[in-house]
């Protein structure tokens, strides 16, 4: 009886709580009008969650704006819908796996061959707590598509980026990443497995990738920040249950998708951040890095690994 009436006022509570709780919540706005007619954006995982709302928000202001699905049908469906509620879109979709690097060049590829310039590169998709799975060439999920997947795709298309500058790339971490640390003797968890630390590990990768880019493209007008979007209603959680369950119990507290997309759009068009390059933000403003994701020596070292593990070379 007691627990019965408690839900009850609880419930009462939230129900009178919940315009205060929707607006602390929602996080910040990105308040700038910046068009961009005549730019060129290409966002991974565009076809749903946080990517999907950053496409329609670009896509609304004149960007032609590339969606890089590994599911080129959901991708179709989403650009749809974008077309939909945004007249004269210039959407396009293209095929993109992140866990396959033969696909991501595959990807690059035709990229390079229709696509003569990129303004906004957004690193978006992700993976979160899936059961231990590798990707086709035998990286750990997680790293595999959060990092190796974005570290190829960005080393692929970087002279294009350059030749385009003013450019920005945009790299959507976590503030998980305050949880993870590079386990450099067993990166793709063979030793021992967590999905949970897996993920981490994968969103600190992207904090240190963020570095120790934008120590490399100084002075060439190629910028690049990390994003943490902040707690959003999204399929990130489709891969566990407890999460699942948190998400739906607490669905008031947390950001919809489009509210979650505000930083991202954010580092993509505000003007105040023309130069800023090597950031990290939450909320449309500057965001502090754990420790572990200002270590210069991890990031060079992350840096030489991940090239090592692609088979690519680049200084
Ligand atoms: N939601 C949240 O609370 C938070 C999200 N983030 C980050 O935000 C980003 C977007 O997540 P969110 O929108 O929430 O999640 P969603 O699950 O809604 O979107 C993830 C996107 O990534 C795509 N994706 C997954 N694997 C691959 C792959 N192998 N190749 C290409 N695309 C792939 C998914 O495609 P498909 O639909 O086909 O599976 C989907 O389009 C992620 O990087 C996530 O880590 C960070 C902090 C919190
Ligand atoms: C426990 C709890 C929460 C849940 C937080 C969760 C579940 C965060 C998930 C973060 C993710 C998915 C990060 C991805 O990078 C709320 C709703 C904030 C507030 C109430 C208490």
């Amino acid at each position: 009886m007691l627990v019965v009436v408690g839900s009850g006022v609880v419930a009462l509570i939230l129900r009178l709580m919940s315009p205060h709780i929707r607006k602390y919540a929602s996080g910040g706005v990105c308040m700038s009008t910046a068009r961009l007619d005549g730019q060129t954006a290409l966002i991974t995982g565009a076809n749903t969650g946080i990517g999907k709302e950053t496409a329609m928000d670009l896509a609304a202001r004149g960007a032609r704006v590339i969606l890089a699905c590994r599911d080129v049908e959901k991708g179709e469906e989403a650009a749809a819908e974008i077309r939909a509620r945004v007249g004269g879109a210039q959407v396009e979709v293209r095929e993109l796996d992140l866990a396959d690097t033969y696909s991501i060049r595959a990807f690059a590829q035709r990229f390079l061959r229709e696509v003569s310039h990129l303004h906004i590169l957004i690193n978006n998709a992700g993976v979160m707590m899936c059961p231990y799975m590798k990707t086709a060439d035998g990286f750990e999920m997680h790293l595999g598509v959060n990092h190796l997947g974005h570290f190829l795709l960005t080393f692929l298309l970087i002279g294009v980026l350059k030749r385009s500058a003013p450019s920005r790339i945009i790299v959507i971490s976590s503030l998980a990443h305050y949880f993870g640390w590079i386990r450099f003797h067993d990166l793709h968890s063979q030793g021992s497995y967590n999905s949970g630390l897996a993920y981490c590990q994968s969103k600190l990768a992207n904090v240190l990738f963020t570095r120790e880019l934008a120590r490399k493209l100084t002075g060439l007008n190629v910028t690049v920040n990390s994003v943490h979007p902040g707690t959003v209603r999204s399929d990130l959680v489709r891969h566990s249950t407890l999460m699942s369950l948190v998400f739906a119990l607490f669905s008031i507290f947390l950001k919809t998708p489009q509210e979650g997309a505000q930083t991202s759009i954010y580092c993509a068009v505000a003007e105040e951040l023309h130069s800023i390059t090597g950031k990290h933000f939450s909320d449309c403003a500057p965001a502090s890095v754990a420790p572990q994701g200002r270590c210069d020596e991890t990031a060079r070292r992350l840096w030489d690994v991940s090239c090592d593990l692609l088979g690519i070379e680049w200084d």
